[in-house]
């Protein structure tokens, strides 16, 4: 990152969060307003390759375009080492980068985007500027509540109407996505409209209609019919066949025409549409033409949501095989269940799903077994180094790590012994109680163990301060004092900072920040949640930054990855979001099953549903295995690289289940 431009902005309004690209006139840094915590995008124009006539030119079209489906621009700053735009952030990258991501858009998806990008330049055109550069790469993505909203950024070759036709600039541009007019030089809305057309081809069809060198592609583009693949429906084949018209005459004549074309052709096409996406896998969240904005989710709705999470269904669990999902959901759920079966039923231990009950075996007449008694419905599970943490309600506990290892080691020997009819019983567990607090509590423990951040939730639930503890003199650092805790600087003083809104959720970001979510209360209605809070502070309590992001979040798991999270958000039943915080970065991730719960690995992501589905996905978001666990989970835990840990209660009991991977054929290369 330039020195110069972060010893400026040290001064400045906005604080840098990091590096999100390079252009050719410079980069781009996603920063932090320092007061209000709005992210937006600073573009360093390097005044040596972007001359000020083409900065202001840039900059005009700029701001008098103020759209939803336009990327915004604020401000111009200017520093004594350059100049930079203020412009909206967006989190969610280009267009080309989602689709380049290994998971397929759904076509919904597909033509919403679409929509949007019509209707940011139907708002340029009518202001008589033509972009002229349309292509994924100059649409940027912003995530909200209902989905992907795509906006029209770079107007860096973008002409007014009434400019003179055969400008020399006129025919810059990429050929890929270049009307034929446009390689003489000439121009106008309806090229627009032939770039959108090319990309809903390809946005549709996973490939563009023209390639090759830019001379092939020109003469094709003038000459050659456009063959539109059989899977695209009927209705949409008309939409880009009309767009793709070599005469401009013969397209839409503008982008309004072209968005009411688009959503007959949708409506008309979504049983086709819903059949093609039926084999794939996709965002399967409902989804309306044009964006109908809904930004924020009911509080009641998702405290209710919350609620759901903590008390959940009652089923007694370890002592009856019954309780473990296995009907009905195909081979490998079978396998689990035939495995859990052979385990409790006939007294064998096959290997591959081991667990611990909290009514230990014998009260039916059977060999005894580790038992893990859980006290209290466990919230949140944590494997590190030094144990496995359970947090219940008011209490942290910690049970050895080696009994879970343990466990998963004897299966792998007795598999590999082929000794399936042997139970060997393992040591009982007493976890140790790590603390115990007065009220309710969040935690988070860093990566290797040595320091956890405390909220404790204030009667008043207005305000809640940050805690900090050294795990390994198991004790909590008084505010005022030094912090010795190994590889920290000795002698900096321990703050407990106030935080601005009782948090949900607080999260590692590395081994020296620490991450509180709090929901963003609309302040209007006092009722609606339209986005989270995100303040880091250090291990010390000095607060670092703080800023929010568009969309409501009800879980956040820490990421394997360090600044990497996942998130699932109310209202998206079937979906799991994918969070980096340097630079932000959102991923929206469709799946098949409601996950309740998502675990975090090295080798990707854990989904749980309430009824025990489990769904294994890689770091791209493809599925890479699914299986029945046991019902009526509370919290799940990856032990890497390949144990699962599942806490579930029910009937006032509780269960600790390992789950080992290997045994379940999951396609996972650890
Ligand atoms: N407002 C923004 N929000 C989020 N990311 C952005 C924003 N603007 C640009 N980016 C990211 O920064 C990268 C560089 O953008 P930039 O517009 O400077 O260059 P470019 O798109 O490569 O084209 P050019 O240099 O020709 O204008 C983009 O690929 C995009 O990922």
């Amino acid at each position: 990152m330039s020195y110069l431009l972060v010893r400026e902005l040290k001064r400045s309004k906005y604080r840098l969060l990091g590096l999100v690209g390079q252009g050719q006139f410079g980069r781009v840094y996603c920063a932090s307003h320092r007061k209000t915590g709005r992210l937006v995008a600073l573009k360093e124009l390097d005044k040596y390759r972007f001359p000020t006539h083409k900065f202001l030119r840039e900059l005009r079209f700029l701001l008098s375009l103020q759209h939803a489906n336009i990327v915004t621009c604020h401000a111009l700053e200017h520093t004594p080492t350059g100049r930079y735009l203020v412009m909206d952030y967006c989190e969610g990258g280009t267009l080309r980068g989602l689709m380049e991501e290994e998971i397929q858009l759904h076509p919904v998806q597909c033509l919403k985007l679409t929509v949007d990008v019509l209707l940011g330049l139907d708002h340029a055109h009518s202001r008589g500027i033509v972009h002229c550069d349309i292509k994924p790469e100059n649409i940027l993505l912003t995530l909200q509540a209902d989905g992907w909203t795509a906006r029209v950024s770079d107007f860096g070759i973008a002409h007014l109407h009434q400019e003179s036709l055969g400008d020399a600039s006129g025919n810059t541009g990429s050929p890929a996505y270049m009307a034929p007019e446009r390689f003489y030089g000439q121009y106008s809305v309806k090229s627009d409209l032939y770039a959108v057309g090319i990309m809903l081809f390809e946005l549709l069809a996973g490939h563009r209609p023209f390639s090759g060198v830019p001379a092939a592609m020109m003469s094709a583009h003038l000459n050659q019919p456009v063959k539109i693949p059989a899977t695209i429906p009927t209705a949409l084949q008309a939409v880009i066949l009309t767009a793709l018209q070599k005469l401009p005459a013969r397209r839409f004549q503008s982008a309004a025409q072209m968005v009411a074309a688009v959503q007959v052709a949708a409506n008309a096409a979504q049983l086709e549409l819903e059949q093609t996406w039926a084999d794939s896998r996709l965002l399967r969240s409902p989804l309306t033409l044009p964006s109908s904005v809904c930004r924020s989710v009911q509080k009641d709705a998702l405290q209710a949501e919350v609620q759901q999470l903590v008390t959940v269904p009652i089923l007694t669990v370890a002592t009856n095989p019954s309780t473990l999902a296995g009907g009905g959901l195909g081979e490998k759920h079978e396998q689990v269940y035939q495995v859990c079966r052979r385990y409790i039923g006939c007294r064998t231990y096959p290997g591959g799903f081991w667990a611990a009950g909290a009514v230990p075996l014998e009260n039916e007449g059977r060999s005894s077994l580790a038992s893990v008694r859980l006290p209290k419905a466990v919230k949140k599970l944590l494997v590190r180094s030094q144990g496995c943490f359970a947090m219940t309600q008011r209490s942290i506990y910690r049970f050895p790590i080696e009994l879970f290892q343990q466990g998963v080691a004897q299966h792998t020997q007795m598999a590999q012994q082929h000794a399936a009819s042997t139970i060997v019983p393992l040591q009982h567990a007493v976890p140790e109680l790590v603390a115990e607090f007065s009220r309710d509590f969040l935690a988070a423990i860093d990566a290797q163990g040595r320091w956890m951040a405390v909220a404790v939730l204030e009667p008043d639930k207005v305000t809640s301060a940050l805690g900090f503890w050294n795990l390994s003199q198991m004790q909590a650092l008084k505010p005022g004092s030094r912090s010795s805790s190994s590889g920290s600087r000795s002698g900096s003083a321990i703050h407990s900072p106030c935080l601005t809104a009782p948090p949900f959720h607080l999260a590692i970001a590395d081994s020296r920040y620490v991450v509180a979510f709090s929901h963003i209360v609309d302040q209007g209605t006092h009722s609606y949640i339209t986005g989270v809070l995100l303040e880091i502070f250090t291990r010390r309590g000095d607060a670092v930054s703080a800023f929010s992001l568009p969309v409501p979040l009800r879980q956040v798991v820490d990421s394997e990855t360090p600044y990497h999270i996942v998130a699932l958000e109310p209202g998206h039943t079937h979906s799991v979001l994918l969070i980096s915080l340097k630079p932000l970065k959102l991923l929206r991730i469709g799946v098949d099953i409601v996950p309740i719960f998502v675990a975090s690995a090295s080798w990707g992501y854990v989904l749980m549903a309430a009824d025990g589905q489990i769904v294994l996905l890689d770091r791209c978001g493809r599925v890479t295995g699914r299986f029945a666990g046991p019902a009526s989970p509370t919290a799940i835990a990856v032990l890497e690289p390949y144990g699962l840990l599942i806490a579930t209660w029910g009937n006032g009991e509780g269960a600790l289940y390992t789950i080992d991977l290997r045994q379940l054929d999951v396609g996972l290369v650890f």
